[in-house]
């Protein structure tokens, strides 16, 4: 699978692995946002906005979406507008992004208590997993009752089996629970299982679908359900800070995301990362989850190895790499990937003499940037690497 040609100004993030968050606009996107409608979108006035708010609702197979400047903001209110009468509670894998890394969202701007679940299979939240940690409204004062049951596909590149969803999403039916989905990959998901979306929106109430991640629009989000919690959606969003003016260059850039050939961009960035999960089985490095799409999780704490020392061998070949998590997307070429297989194994390598023990879990994130650049655009090599 031949790499993706971009010209060099748009090849920023060609050498970039720390997420898919960092693709960087090529010139056919610009242009699509330069001929952009112009309206005020508050008012549902702009034309593109529409127009990609009912695209990526029609692909889910969904009455509406709505357009969020971020992945965050579109979990965020897409989990409270499912929510009424508190005391109530939202379930999720302990990994899961909305209860990670969006700043306690839910417990301040939903008033829920999160519960967090380890899947006994390693992988992925079953309907084992979920009854074993359902909170049910059988008037029992001590609880707050599960309203929510957040997925997300694909979690760390995971993807979520299909007849597992189906089996959830009975159960949710029949218990009265909503089903939101994090889809900030399930482009990923959808191109590596050969599921359509569609397929996907019959089995959630609501879905955050990013344009911002490895569709590699700059950035935006659509929450796809019915109309009515669409609108219900809206007045949230705006109680956020989310109501945009003329988003319609952001959504017109986002728009030519789904135009483009976007299936081949992200299976040749899975390709990518299923070879360098090979290359890392074959070396005895080992690996905290199956490399299932663009995402290769290296198991630093089993390696005994300092994110900090991967970082800088990244450094060495002229790489970016953040710490365990290896971020495939479609501006990264093979030439990165056979330099990442060089840093991996020299960082690998070094444990064995210098083994870090962390103390716990490390981060596979950074609040940081190791290219934080100052005011003249001169990066700044500031690595800090939270351990915990
Ligand atoms: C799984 C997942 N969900 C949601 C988000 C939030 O998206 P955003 O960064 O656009 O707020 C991210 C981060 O990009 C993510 O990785
Ligand atoms: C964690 C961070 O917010 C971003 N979702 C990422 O995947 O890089």
């Amino acid at each position: 699978m031949a790499d993706f040609e971009l010209p060099p100004s748009y090849t920023t993030a060609s050498n970039d692995l720390r997420s898919d968050t960092f693709t960087t606009p090529c010139p056919e996107m610009v242009q699509a946002g330069l001929g952009a409608s112009i309206g005020d979108a508050v008012y549902q006035e702009d034309v593109d906005t529409i127009r990609l708010e009912q695209t990526v609702a029609q692909l889910a197979g969904k009455e509406a979406g709505l357009y969020c400047v971020s992945g965050t903001l579109s979990n965020q209110i897409g989990v409270r507008t499912h929510l009424t009468q508190p005391p109530y509670s939202i379930l999720c894998d302990y990994r899961a992004h909305i209860y990670t890394h969006e700043a306690a969202g839910l417990a301040i701007l939903s008033q829920a208590m999160v519960v967090p679940v380890v899947p006994r299979n390693g992988n992925y939240l079953t309907l084992e997993d979920i009854k074993r940690h359902f909170v049910p409204d059988d008037g029992d004062i001590h609880g707050a009752p599960t309203r929510v049951i957040s997925l997300e596909n694909t979690l760390h590149g995971i993807v979520y089996p299909l007849e597992e969803l189906v089996r959830i999403r009975v159960w949710c039916l029949e218990n009265g629970v909503k089903l939101h989905c994090d889809g900030a990959r399930i482009w990923n998901a959808s191109v590596a299982c050969n599921v359509p979306m569609r397929q996907y929106g019959e089995l959630f109430d609501s879905i955050s679908i990013c344009m911002s991640k490895s569709m590699g629009a700059p950035m935006g989000s659509v929450l796809v359900g019915d109309l009515k919690f669409i609108k219900k959606a809206n007045h949230f969003r705006k109680q956020q800070g989310g109501g945009v003016r003329q988003s319609g260059m952001m959504c017109a850039m986002a728009l030519w995301t789904i135009k483009d050939n976007w299936k081949a961009k992200l299976l040749h960035s899975h390709q990518l990362a299923h070879e360098l999960a090979e290359f890392c089985v074959e070396k005895g490095i080992p690996l905290e989850s199956p490399a299932d799409t663009s995402f290769v999780f290296i198991s630093l704490s089993q390696a005994k190895m300092d994110p900090d020392v991967l970082v800088k061998k990244g450094l060495k070949y002229g790489i970016k790499l953040m710490g365990g998590r290896i971020a495939f997307h479609y501006q990264v070429n093979r030439d990165t990937l056979e330099k990442a297989k060089q840093a991996i194994w020299e960082a690998f390598e070094y444990a064995k003499e210098h083994p870090f023990n962390s103390e716990g879990e490390t981060k596979i994130y950074r609040s940081e940037s190791t290219e934080k650049v100052d005011v003249n655009g001169k990066p700044i090599h500031d690595i800090k690497t939270y351990k915990y």
